[in-house]
């Protein structure tokens, strides 16, 4: 999990990794481009398996927005926080815990 640099929206919440699809991206692509820029992983996008989704009509969030879940098993590289925050592996029984923007709440109840 990724906590969230202090001073942006979040701050200090836990979310799964992951970033905005740019223009012309699909997701998994996407996913590959964010993990490296902010993990410093390297993903294959065969790798990358759709699991679950949440939106935001599930919840309050300030804008609409549609969070993709995708599980990830292999992948080159050792995490790190390269774009600030922190990140940790934590238990699905430790990541129910863990405070988190409203629609990561939402993944986490569909992925265990
Ligand atoms: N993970 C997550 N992000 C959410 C939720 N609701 C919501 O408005 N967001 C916002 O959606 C945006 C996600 O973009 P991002 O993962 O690329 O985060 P970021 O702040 O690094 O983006 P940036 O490139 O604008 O700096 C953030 O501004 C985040 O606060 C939510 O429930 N979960």
């Amino acid at each position: 999990m990724h906590k969230r640099p202090e001073k942006k929206h979040h701050g200090g919440l836990w979310e799964f990794p992951g970033g905005k699809v740019e223009t012309g991206e699909c997701p998994a692509d996407a996913l590959v481009r964010e993990l490296a820029e902010e993990l410093g992983v390297t993903i294959k996008p065969e790798d990358c398996v759709a699991n679950c989704f949440a939106d935001s009509t599930q919840t309050d969030a300030d804008f609409p927005i549609v969070i993709l879940l995708y599980t990830i098993a292999e992948w080159g590289g050792v995490p790190a926080a390269l774009e600030g925050g922190a990140i940790d592996w934590f238990m699905p029984d430790e990541i129910a815990k863990l405070q988190k923007p409203p629609l990561d709440i939402e993944l986490a109840g569909q992925l265990f």
